[in-house]
């Protein structure tokens, strides 16, 4: 038994409890301290709880710096490093919350009727650039009663996953908050959502994401605007009906605006963002990063991990822009020449680097931290990398009390005709022995742009830990490989990158420890319709879990809140200019050959691919006599896996394993 040979138990579902996640490592201007937000599962209540907490860079204990019984996060230092704004639902909705470092409570700073999404400090310290949708900054005396419940439609874009679902009329604008008192006023307006506000050093500008386009409903532009702080007219900076741009950044001198993104917005993921570089006053934006054929986005996959937002960032000097890279199932830190040149590697190795800022003088950076076999910890290193030390060891105690897999990482030939190797890991059972044969689960993600990679995954962990060798792959489509391999899956979902998948599991099963008859296969989302398209395709698998998955990409381009421009571009067409494409294309049509008992998994708020799609499936199956059982999970949306109900999450774990047990 694992247990006795090493004294540690085997990981359980419930252990998402144990696992407390930290992000957002935001270093202060003096380099001296790092803020961070430590979020935990609180099984009482059945949600999540975060703090904010502060670390010396010199080394000791991290103290929690934020005490409410509340979801506070996105700590940001004011420029004098005096105090910490941050966000906050102590009030019921985000709002932003000041406090200083000096000691005393956290004082709540904006009362807007609707919740605080972003916000960036003014260089002087003095104003707050807020991102709401509030009409105005107080909320009014008495809420109004809606006047019906009934919702009338007149937009394409009229429900989106998660929180609030489905749109209402109002848009996100910038606001100024004065951080001493004093009025807030609006400085943007009229019918255009804006994001990501950006102060110019002089701090008389702010830039921001916005679709200003007339056909804006339609597309999925991303441009980039500046306007005065005092509000009037934006202008123009990086616009436009290729622009698919976001993340704006000021070079320290005020010159030059860096952003990410690419000139293609109907492709979306499907194609590598890139660091961009503009004249602040506007005009041709240069690609500073077009020879590196990687995303300078983070691509990876994980169900354990807080979100952070981090953007591009200038090094002081201005000589160099921050990014993070997507490459091979990593994501790296670079710091790539704002005059052009050879980008520089800062923080590699096997893992992926979460989120990162810099001190002022630029010579110490903060990073959050993801491997394999641990979650998430901060470390602080140089400039260019070096000196790396760890500040946290967040999971230590309780990973020393279970056993995990170390996944290996291979790469493993195609079954299509080029035989292409494609990057997968392998990780054995726990317990392993020599001359025993183990089943096998096959784990696909999603996307199909996205990709598994060096980060601590539970449900995979959790697999290993019930006694079975897991494969997970990054096959053609995937992020991190070049724009070549990322495009392979266009007009040919499940046609290009199943080969992949089976090349690896052969692959596998030739290493002579694992059942052949006893294959498994899952994934979520792309990696439900995959699973779907798999077993349609092959009899091989004895044991399938579908999870928010895709069935009919026709009803998926009218229902899904992406359908109409992701189906579109991903498939080739619409469905009613491409018919017998979107036939060829759905699992659906290959139900009759499905004979694998199928466990359906699926939220019944999923917005991304509504849960209609799980219920075509599960009807046809029914109706064919195939084993198939549905577990539907009421007020959960697509990011059920990753962010639901904690309570939920552990019972979609313990239906993964039942149906394997019962089935594999
Ligand atoms: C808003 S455009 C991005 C669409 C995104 N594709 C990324 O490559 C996406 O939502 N893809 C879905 C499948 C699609 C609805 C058919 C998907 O597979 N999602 C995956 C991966 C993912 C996770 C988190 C954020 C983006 C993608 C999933 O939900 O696991």
């Amino acid at each position: 038994m694992a247990e006795e040979r090493t004294g540690k138990r085997r990981l359980a579902p419930e252990d998402i409890y144990e696992i407390a996640l930290v992000s957002d490592a935001q270093i202060s201007p003096d380099g001296q301290r790092v803020a961070f937000v430590r979020t935990v599962l609180d099984r009482e209540r059945n949600d999540y709880r975060s703090s904010i907490w502060l670390v010396d860079v010199a080394g000791g204990e991290p103290v929690r710096f934020t005490t409410a019984d509340a979801r506070d996060s996105f700590p940001r230092w004011s420029p004098r490093g005096d105090r910490l704004a941050f966000l906050s639902n102590r009030s019921g909705k985000d709002q932003v919350w000041l406090i200083s470092l000096g000691g005393g409570e956290a004082q709540q700073l904006t009362r807007f009727p609707e919740p605080v999404t972003h916000f960036a400090w003014s260089p002087d310290g003095t104003t707050l650039a807020v991102v709401t949708k509030a009409e105005t900054a107080e909320p009014p005396e008495k809420e109004p009663e809606p006047e019906t419940d009934v919702v009338r439609i007149t937009r394409i874009r009229y429900r989106s996953d998660g929180t609030p679902g489905f749109l209402d009329e109002k848009r996100s604008h910038i606001w100024c908050v004065p951080v001493d008192g004093g009025r807030p006023w609006q400085v943007t307006s009229g019918d255009f959502d804006e994001s990501w506000p950006a102060w110019s050093p002089s701090g008389h500008e702010i830039a921001f994401v916005s679709n200003r386009t007339p056909d804006r409903e339609y597309n999925t532009v991303s441009e980039i605007w500046a306007v005065r702080a005092s509000g009037g007219e934006p202008r123009p900076v990086a616009t436009g009906d290729a622009a698919y741009f976001f993340k704006p950044v000021w070079s320290p001198d005020g010159t030059v605006l860096a952003f990410t993104g690419h000139r293609e917005p109907f492709a979306g993921s499907s194609r590598n963002h890139q660091l961009w570089a503009v004249a602040a006053g506007g005009g041709e934006p240069a690609s500073l990063t077009s020879a590196l054929d990687r995303s300078v986005e983070d691509e990876v996959l994980t169900d354990t991990a807080a979100s952070s937002k981090p953007g591009p960032i200038w090094a002081p000097d201005g000589r160099w822009i921050y990014t993070q890279v997507s490459d091979q199932g990593n994501v790296h830190l670079y710091r790539i020449p704002a005059g052009g040149g050879e980008p520089q590697l800062v923080v590699g190795g096997r893992r992926r680097v979460v989120d990162f800022s810099l001190s002022a003088d630029g010579s110490l950076i903060a990073c959050t931290v993801s491997e394999p076999l641990n979650p998430c910890d901060v470390i602080v290193c140089s400039a260019d990398g070096s000196g790396e030390r760890r500040l946290t060891r967040v999971n230590e105690e309780f990973f020393a009390t279970v056993e995990l897999s170390e996944p290996e990482e291979v790469w493993l030939p195609s079954a299509s005709e080029d035989r292409r190797p494609i990057h997968a890991w392998i990780m054995k059972p726990i317990g392993f022995r020599e001359g025993v044969r183990y089943p096998l689960v096959l784990e696909i993600h999603g996307g199909p742009h996205a990709m598994y990679g060096n980060v601590y995954f539970h449900e995979f962990q959790l697999l290993a830990a019930q006694g079975y060798a897991v494969l997970y792959t990054n096959p053609r489509g995937s992020q991190g490989y070049g724009q070549q391999f990322l495009s392979c899956t266009r007009g040919a979902w499940g046609e290009a990158d199943m080969p992949d998948l089976m090349g690896a599991v052969d692959a596998v099963i030739e290493r002579g420890y694992i059942d052949p008859s006893r294959l498994g296969v899952t994934g979520g989302s792309y990696g439900g319709f995959m699973t779907n398209w798999v077993i349609g395709h092959t009899d091989r698998f004895k044991a399938a879990v579908t999870q928010r998955c895709v069935s009919n990409l026709a009803s998926f381009y009218g229902t899904s809140d992406i359908g109409f421009h992701f189906g579109e571009h991903e498939i080739g067409g619409t469905p009613w200019e491409q018919p017998e494409l979107y036939r060829r294309l759905s699992p659906l049509t290959y139900a009759p050959q499905m004979k694998t008992p199928l466990l359906i998994l699926h939220s019944e708020q999923d917005y991304r691919c509504p849960i209609e799609q799980a219920e075509q499936l599960y009807v046809w199956l029914k109706k064919l006599g195939r084993t198939v059982e549905f577990v539907r999970f009421p007020d959960e949306s697509h990011g059920l896996s990753r962010s639901g109900k904690p309570k939920h999450r552990v019972e979609r774990l313990q239906h993964i394993l039942r149906w394997f047990a019962e089935y594999l």
